[in-house]
C-alpha cells in the first residue's frame, strides 16, 4: 500500500472587505491538502487566519514537515496523525486542520459516508441553519446590508460591533431593529473591542433593540467579566476568542457563556471543534454551541457545515461566509431561506475545480 500527502497553496479574495473591531479582511490564502491512497484521494483545506492561527508561513513550515515526515501506509487516523507529528501540529491548528480534514475526508470515503455521519451524527440532515455576516459600516450601509440578507431569505443576522462608538453601533442595530421588524434574530460581535463599562452601555441599549447575544463584549482574557455581564441584562454572551486560548471546561466552570463560538480552524480541525461541542453540550445543556468559518475557501466551509451537521438541534451558525467571497476553489453548498445544504455525498462532499481551472491537487502548484 502506498498513501502520499501533499500540499498546494491558494488565495482567495472577498468581494469587498470585512471590517471587524479587530482586522479588516481583504483576502485569505492557505494550503488544499491532499492525502493519496492507490484507490482515493482526500483533500483538506489549512487557511490560517492571523491573530487567530499560525501564520500563513508556520503553516507551510508544519505542513512540510509533515511531507517530509510522512511514512504511512495507509490514511491515517487524526489520532494516529497527533502521535506522529503531535510537535509540530500542538502550534499550528490551521496545518492540522487541513491535514486532519483531508484524512477524514478519505476515510468517511471510504465508509461511504458524508462526513457528518462519519463524525457520529445520528440522523440525516438535509442543512443546518445560519445567519448572513454583516461587517462594520454606517447606519445606511448596515442597514442595506440587514435589508439585502433578510431579502435573500435569512432569519438571524450577525452584524459586527465594536468598530465605532457604543453609541453609534446602537443606532445602527436599531435601524437594522426597525428595518427587519420583529422576528429576525440579531447578533452582534464585538471582537473584544469593550471595556466592561462600554459593554455594560452597550448591553443595555441592545435589550430594546432585541439583540439576542453579542459575541465576546471584551478582551479574550477577561473571563470574570464576561459571567459578570451575563448577569447584568438579559442578552446572552458568547465567547470566541476566548475559546482559542482557554479551555472549554474552564469557560463552562466559570459559567462565562450563553453561547460558546465553535471555529474548527481555530481549534485545529472539524474532530476538535465537533468534540467540543459534545463537551459543552454535554457538561451544560443550557450552552448553545455555534459553528463558524474563519471565512474560509469551500472546502474548510464544507468541513465546518458538517460538524453543525452532527450537532443535534443545531443553533444558526457563521456558515454562510462563502458568500464573502469572489473567488473561490470549488462550488460550495448554497443557502436558501437562511439555511445552508449539508452535502450527502461520502466525505466533505466538495466536488469540482481550483480558481485557477487546476483540477484540485492534481499537481503541486507553484505558490500564489
Ligand atoms: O460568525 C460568522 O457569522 C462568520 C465568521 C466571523 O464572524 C469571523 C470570521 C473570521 C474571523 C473571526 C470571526 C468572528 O466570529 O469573530
Ligand atoms: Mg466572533
Amino acid at each position: 500500500m502506498t498513501c502520499t500527502v501533499r500540499f498546494e497553496r491558494f488565495a482567495v479574495a472577498l468581494s469587498d472587505p470585512l471590517t471587524t473591531a479587530s482586522a479588516t479582511i481583504t483576502r485569505r490564502e492557505g494550503f488544499l491538502v491532499r492525502i493519496e491512497t492507490e484507490t482515493r484521494c482526500g483533500i483538506g483545506e489549512a487557511t490560517p487566519l492571523d491573530g487567530w492561527t499560525e501564520s500563513i508561513e508556520d503553516c507551510r513550515a508544519a505542513l512540510e514537515r509533515i511531507e517530509d515526515g510522512w511514512t504511512f501506509e495507509t490514511c491515517p487516523s487524526s489520532h494516529a496523525v497527533d502521535a506522529a507529528f503531535g510537535d509540530v501540529l500542538r502550534s499550528a491548528p490551521a496545518a492540522r486542520h487541513g491535514l486532519t480534514l483531508a484524512c477524514l475526508d478519505l476515510r468517511a470515503k471510504r465508509a461511504r459516508q458524508p462526513l457528518y455521519r462519519y463524525l457520529g451524527g445520528r440522523e440525516h440532515i438535509d442543512s443546518v441553519p445560519v445567519n448572513a455576516t454583516i461587517g462594520d459600516g454606517t447606519v445606511a450601509e448596515t442597514v442595506t446590508a440587514a435589508e439585502n440578507a433578510v431579502d435573500r431569505g435569512y432569519s438571524c443576522l450577525k452584524c459586527k460591533v465594536g468598530a465605532r462608538s457604543v453609541t453609534e453601533d446602537v443606532s445602527r442595530l436599531r435601524a437594522v431593529r426597525s428595518a427587519v421588524g420583529p422576528t429576525v434574530e440579531l447578533r452582534g460581535d464585538a471582537n473584544g473591542a469593550w471595556s466592561r463599562k462600554q459593554a455594560t452601555t452597550a448591553l443595555e441599549a441592545f435589550e430594546d433593540a432585541g439583540v439576542s447575544y453579542v459575541e465576546q463584549p471584551l478582551a479574550s482574557t477577561d473571563i470574570e467579566g464576561h459571567a459578570i455581564l451575563r448577569t447584568e441584562t438579559d442578552i446572552g454572551v458568547a465567547l470566541d476568542e476566548t475559546v482559542r486560548t482557554t479551555s472549554i471546561t474552564r469557560v463552562l466552570a466559570a459559567r462565562a457563556a450563553d453561547v460558546l463560538v465553535i471555529k474548527p480552524m481555530v481549534l485545529g480541525g472539524v474532530d476538535r471543534a465537533h468534540a467540543t461541542a459534545r463537551l459543552a453540550r454535554a457538561v451544560r445543556a443550557d450552552v448553545t454551541p455555534v459553528v463558524t468559518t474563519t471565512i474560509d475557501a469551500a472546502y474548510a466551509r464544507a468541513g465546518a457545515i458538517h460538524v453543525g451537521a452532527a450537532i443535534p438541534n443545531v443553533a444558526a451558525c457563521g456558515l454562510a461566509t462563502g458568500e464573502l467571497l469572489d473567488t473561490d476553489l470549488a462550488c460550495g453548498p448554497s443557502v436558501t431561506r437562511g439555511q445552508i445544504a449539508v452535502p450527502q455525498t461520502a466525505g466533505v462532499g466538495v466536488r469540482g475545480e481550483t480558481a485557477t481551472g487546476n483540477s484540485v491537487g492534481r499537481s503541486k502548484a507553484t505558490d500564489a
